[in-house]
Order: structure tokens, then C-alpha cells, then sequence
């Protein structure tokens, strides 16, 4: 039977701040065209575990590889991961092509294959007749579209999300969910997603790992979490919140 080489392993990863441990001994693996769910709840390390990856924060420990290779000495540039954060991070002044095409040439591509690059992802993402607004003169839906269409257009081998649903009102919540899972297939993007958010998880995830204080307390399909949580701690902050929802 062939191995797949995981698009990113996480081996041993161990950070503390001022002798508090927060990511202790952390291990996974995610695969090519996984959507994989950290959930946890404010402070377990999901923000620090998502610094270290994309090279903003340096791990005390462990390793961090690509499809088989270690990128922990690499910059952030270098890393081929893409972000989408919680607020967006939109350049206010510029227009949702300017915003996609931005990184484009920074990455030195030409105007006019920039240009091409932003139009045909904006196109895909449903957002081609929004080109010349601005950031505020579009919904949150909308806004995050274009954070996500931004990411693609990068071609990144990973794309990691930071809370980017939680900003939004229920009712875009909702929309943008189903959009982001619809994106997801289409692209057939590897996507590392952080949420504090149970429902979420399990409405877009092929996995989850489920965090608490820095450890990994279980890492499986959705199903298999809400069929046999590995700890007390899953039956109460996943099983329960989700029961009481339903
Ligand atoms: N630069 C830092 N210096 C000291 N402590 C830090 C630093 N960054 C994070 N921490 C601490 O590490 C722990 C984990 O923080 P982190 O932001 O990774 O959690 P989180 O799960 O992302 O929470 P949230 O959902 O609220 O963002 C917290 O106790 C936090 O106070």
C-alpha cells in the first residue's frame, strides 16, 4: 500500500512563555486536501501554534515539516502557507483587486500576470463584479471573500485561518460556512482552521483536534468525537456544547 507524506507533520512541538508551557509535546499530521479543525478554547496555544507555523514565533522544541522536509529555518515568505486572519487584514485604500494583486507583485510577478492571477481567482470566488470597491463598501461575507481570494491567488500549498468565521453575524456566519467548505472542495486547498467554535469544526472539518492547556486531548473525524470522546474534557467542552445546541 503507498504512504502518503503528510503536507505538514508537527512533531514534538513545545513553547513556554515566562515558565508556562503552552503548546506541550504537540503532534499531527495534516494530509493533502485535508481540512483539518483545531478547536480549543481561548488561551489552550491555538494562536501560538498558528504563529509558529507560518515563522512569526520560534517553537523551544520540535519540528515542523512540509510534505517531508523541515521548514522551521525558513522565513514566513518562504513557507508557502497562506493566511486568512480573523479581521482580514484588508488594505482599507485599495480596491478588492488591488488587495489581491498586492502580494502578487510583491512576489515579482508582473502587472499584467498579477493582474490576470487576481481577476480569474476574483472570478472564482464570485466577487467580479466588486473589483473597483473598497473593503468598507462591502458586507463581511463579501470582505472575507476577498481575504480568502487573496490567500488563493497566492497558490499556497497550505492555507491556514484564524477565527475568520467569528467576526461575522449569524446569518453571514452561516452563508460564509457553507462558502468556505464549497471553496475548500473546489480548490482542493490543505487547510489548518482555528476555532474556539464546536458547531464549526463539525459542520467543516474531515478532522479535529481538540485542544486544551497546550495538549492535544483527541484528534479524529468529527464523528468519531461525538461518538467516543477520548476524555471528560471532550464530553463536555465538544459532546455537550454540541448537544445543547441541537
Ligand atoms: N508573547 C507572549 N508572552 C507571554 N505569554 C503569552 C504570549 N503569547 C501568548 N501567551 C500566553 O499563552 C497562552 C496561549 O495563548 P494563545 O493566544 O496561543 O491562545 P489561544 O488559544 O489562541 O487563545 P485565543 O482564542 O483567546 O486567541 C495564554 O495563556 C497567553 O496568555
Amino acid at each position: 500500500m503507498e504512504v502518503l507524506t503528510p503536507k505538514l507533520s508537527v512533531r514534538n512541538l513545545c513553547k513556554s512563555y515566562d515558565n508556562k508551557i503552552v503548546l506541550n509535546n504537540l503532534s499531527f499530521d495534516l494530509m493533502e486536501g485535508e481540512f483539518l479543525s483545531i478547536l480549543g478554547p481561548s488561551g489552550c496555544g491555538k494562536t501560538t501554534l498558528l504563529r509558529i507555523l507560518i515563522g512569526l514565533e520560534k517553537a523551544d522544541s520540535g519540528e515542523i515539516l512540509k510534505s517531508g522536509t523541515d521548514i522551521s529555518g525558513l522565513s514566513s515568505f518562504d513557507r508557502g502557507m497562506g493566511i486568512v486572519f480573523q479581521n482580514y487584514a484588508l488594505f482599507p485604500n485599495m480596491t478588492v483587486l488591488q488587495n489581491v494583486q498586492y502580494a502578487l507583485t510583491l512576489r515579482k510577478d508582473t502587472k499584467k500576470e498579477a493582474k490576470n492571477i487576481a481577476m480569474h481567482t476574483l472570478e472564482q470566488v464570485g466577487l467580479l463584479d466588486q473589483i473597483n470597491k473598497k473593503p468598507a463598501q462591502l458586507s463581511g461575507g463579501q470582505q472575507q471573500r476577498v481575504a480568502i481570494a487573496r490567500t488563493l491567488a497566492m497558490n499556497p500549498d497550505i492555507i491556514l485561518l484564524d477565527e475568520p468565521i467569528s467576526a461575522l453575524d449569524v446569518t453571514n456566519r452561516e452563508i460564509m460556512k457553507a462558502e468556505l467548505k464549497s471553496l475548500q472542495k473546489k480548490f482542493h486547498a490543505t487547510m489548518l482552521f482555528i476555532t474556539h467554535d464546536q458547531e464549526e469544526a463539525f459542520f467543516l472539518s474531515d478532522r479535529i483536534m481538540v485542544m486544551n492547556s497546550g495538549n492535544v486531548e483527541q484528534l479524529d473525524t468529527p464523528h468519531s468525537i461525538y461518538q467516543n470522546p477520548a476524555s471528560d474534557y471532550v464530553s463536555s467542552f465538544v459532546v455537550d456544547q454540541l448537544d445543547k445546541k441541537y
